[in-house]
């Protein structure tokens, strides 16, 4: 995994926990407003019993102990023979009673709301208002968050049942388009949520961090292994490459050539060989130096490498100004291919001041081909090779010998 790689499956995972947390915020709190909600509906139902109640007994009556907001006329009070005072409570003064209580005594809220109301305890408020209208249109409830008294609240309203808003038109009292709406507030919600709301936090923030950490462990294993993996690559690259031209060395070809010999052998197919020797490599180093004959070492195994792409072909440094090439094909193949190296040498144009045969420096190269047979061994195609290389010095250089 590269440094990139880990840096994107980082911040993909942060992105995920992120949302998962997201989701989770947002479903934990519409529970929550679903809850509040149907507590508040609760409560609606309760009133709307305890208003039915006191409808089905055509009103009820109280002591009158001054607390009671009775009606004031007159005819809302009776006496009783011991001479205590009543007060006469009809449904919807019954629910305002309670939820004047409801006020004092918790932090919920109802409150009977009228288009037309009876008293000025009743007059909707603006978001009232728009849920009495809303019924007019079919709804049958209506619910959301609104602000009362400067704090946010849950609020449900729905009108009141039929059957009693007729009782109430009777005469009892009148709150025609009536309905009742329950306010909880959002702060105690929200109380009720929050250790939820903070192990979620915790929760995603452990997944998250424990997400990361893997990912960096195995990020920084991978580094260590593919630094492993490196040295191990370069020890045998040193183990089999010739370190001043990189190309593949004596101890590679002699794995390479008997592989290949025997392989020939099985499948009787000829194998080829190329030995190719610089020509007065000597004479060359001592006019320029050994650096500067390093250096066309490395230019002529550079121009000889590119002719060598097939797998089962190869071209090593077989020691000193020697190079051996290695190929599964016949002698006409070999030959044309001897060719077009010593050409390519010759084309490269570098100067060789010393040589009595060119300006440029040249190669000589001897070629030799066999389909092995039983008793034959590898050295047979080398010993060819050098015979034909020796030929080829022999006739002039700059050539290929067979
Ligand atoms: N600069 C440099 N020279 C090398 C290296 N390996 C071998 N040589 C030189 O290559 C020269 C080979 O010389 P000789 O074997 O006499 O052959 P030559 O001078 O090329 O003569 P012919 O092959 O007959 O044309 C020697 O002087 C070696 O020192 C090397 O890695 N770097």
């Amino acid at each position: 995994m590269r440094r990139i790689t880990f840096l994107v499956y980082a911040v993909l995972w942060m992105m995920l926990i992120s949302l998962s947390y997201y989701q989770q915020l947002k479903d934990t709190k519409r529970y929550a407003e679903d809850i509040a909600i149907r507590q508040a509906a609760m409560f609606f139902d309760h009133i709307v019993l305890i208003r039915q109640w006191n409808s089905s007994h055509g009103g009820v009556y109280a002591v009158d102990d001054g607390q009671i907001r009775a009606d004031s006329t007159a005819s809302s009070f009776v006496e009783t023979k011991d001479g205590r005072r009543l007060a006469w409570i009809g449904p919807t003064q019954m629910a305002r009673e309670l939820a004047d209580a409801a006020k004092s005594k918790t932090v919920i809220r109802f409150h009977v709301a009228s288009i037309r109301p009876s008293s000025a305890d009743n007059k909707a408020d603006e978001w009232e208002l728009r849920a009495l209208l809303a019924f007019r249109n079919g709804e049958t409830s209506v619910r959301g968050i609104a602000v009362l008294d400067n704090q946010p609240y849950y609020r449900y309203i729905a009108p009141l049942p039929a059957a009693e808003n007729c009782l109430t038109c009777a005469g009892l009292d009148d709150d025609g388009g009536g309905a009742i709406s329950v306010s909880i507030p959002v702060a105690s919600i929200d109380a009720f949520i929050s250790e939820r709301l903070r192990q979620l936090g915790v929760t995603h923030g452990i997944i998250a961090s424990v997400g990361v950490i893997v990912l960096l462990l195995s990020y920084l294993a991978q580094v260590r292994l593919s630094k492993r993996l490196d040295k191990a690559k370069s020890r045998l690259q040193l183990a089999y490459l010739d370190s001043l031209t990189l190309l593949p060395n004596r101890r590679y070809y002699d794995a390479f050539v008997k592989r290949e010999w025997k392989r020939a052998m099985r499948h009787q197919y000829p194998i080829s060989m190329i030995m190719i020797d610089i020509d007065y490599f000597k004479a060359y180093n001592d006019s320029l130096g050994h650096p500067e004959g390093d250096q066309c070492l490395r230019q002529v195994a550079r121009t000889l490498k590119r002719f060598f792409r097939r797998p089962g072909d190869l071209i090593a440094r077989y020691g000193g100004e020697e190079f051996c090439v290695v190929a599964a094909c016949d002698a006409n193949q070999i030959l044309a291919l001897a060719e077009i190296l010593r050409k390519a040498i010759e084309n490269m144009r570098l100067p060789h001041p010393n040589s009595k045969i060119s300006e440029f420096v040249t190669i000589s190269l001897g070629v030799s081909t066999i389909v092995p047979r039983e008793h034959q061994e590898f050295e047979q195609l080398l010993h060819a090779a050098d015979q034909a290389l020796y030929n080829a010095k022999a006739s002039g250089r700059n050539r290929v010998g067979r």
